[in-house]
């Protein structure tokens, strides 16, 4: 049996004099699908951040395929990054002058080289072969994110992580990119890491963990006096 993909062990990060995450552990397994849910200013995004090695913890250790991360310099973690982590983000992160197939690549044009086979595939399984060439301008919501969850997989990562990622889509879109985005992580053997407010994502999900002032609680029955209708 192989370890887990991420593990995050008592993980702190400090700005400003205070804890904004505070011991927190965590594994993702590699078939996994974990949802991180807390409110508003609960210290998601910055755990987003850790996890992905896009910021570095003040204090707490992140391995990565048992390898501890949190130390190696820069230039080692963006390998990591490149090639273990798939991230979706709320707001896409699409290059406005790059078509749906080159913003898709790209994370294999870092590798230095394309497997074009692959993104035609991620491209029909997220039903978007027929946008290839069109500019994220000219693209929906729900068609971004699909171009953005084929560029998070371009690399065949080991674990996707989602921040928000229906939070700027309607109901009904948001519903599909999440059947899609499911439907991918098990065609792909990919584990799955989302980051919400939305309670209603749980049911969807093998595991859910609890973020509350910065600190992880699996007990999702003592925050029902949080109203997570409104996110900031
Ligand atoms: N660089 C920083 N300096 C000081 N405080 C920060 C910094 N980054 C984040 N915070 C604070 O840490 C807390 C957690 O922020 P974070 O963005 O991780 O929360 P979140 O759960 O993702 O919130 P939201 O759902 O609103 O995006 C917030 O109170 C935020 O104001």
């Amino acid at each position: 049996m192989t370890g887990p993909v991420l593990r995050g062990d008592r993980l702190t990060v400090e700005r400003g004099g205070s804890a904004i995450l505070e011991d927190v552990s965590l594994s993702v397994a590699p078939d996994a699908s974990l949802l991180v849910r807390g409110p508003s200013g609960a210290g998601k995004s910055t755990l987003f951040n850790v996890l992905g090695l896009l910021s570095t913890p003040t204090s707490g250790t992140l391995y990565v395929n048992g390898e501890d991360a949190s130390s190696l310099p820069e230039r080692k973690r963006a390998a990591i990054r490149r090639d273990t982590i798939g991230f979706v983000f709320q707001d896409f992160q699409l290059i406005p002058d790059l078509s749906a197939w080159d913003n898709a690549a790209l994370p294999q044009d870092h590798t230095g080289s394309r497997d074009e086979e692959w993104l035609g595939e991620l491209f029909d399984a997220l039903d978007i072969s027929d946008l290839k060439s069109q500019y994220p301008a000219t693209l929906s919501g729900g068609e971004k994110q699909r171009v953005a969850i084929a560029r998070s997989l371009a690399n065949r990562p080991d674990v996707v992580l989602a921040d928000e990622p229906t939070g700027q889509l309607d109901p009904r879109t948001a519903e599909k990119v999440l059947d899609l985005l499911f439907g991918v992580k098990e065609r792909t053997d990919t584990a799955l890491v989302l980051i919400s407010h939305d309670r209603g994502l749980e049911p969807r999900f093998a595991e859910t963990v609890l973020l509350r002032d910065g600190r992880l609680t699996v007990d999702a029955d003592v925050d029902d006096e949080i109203d997570y209708s409104l996110p900031r």
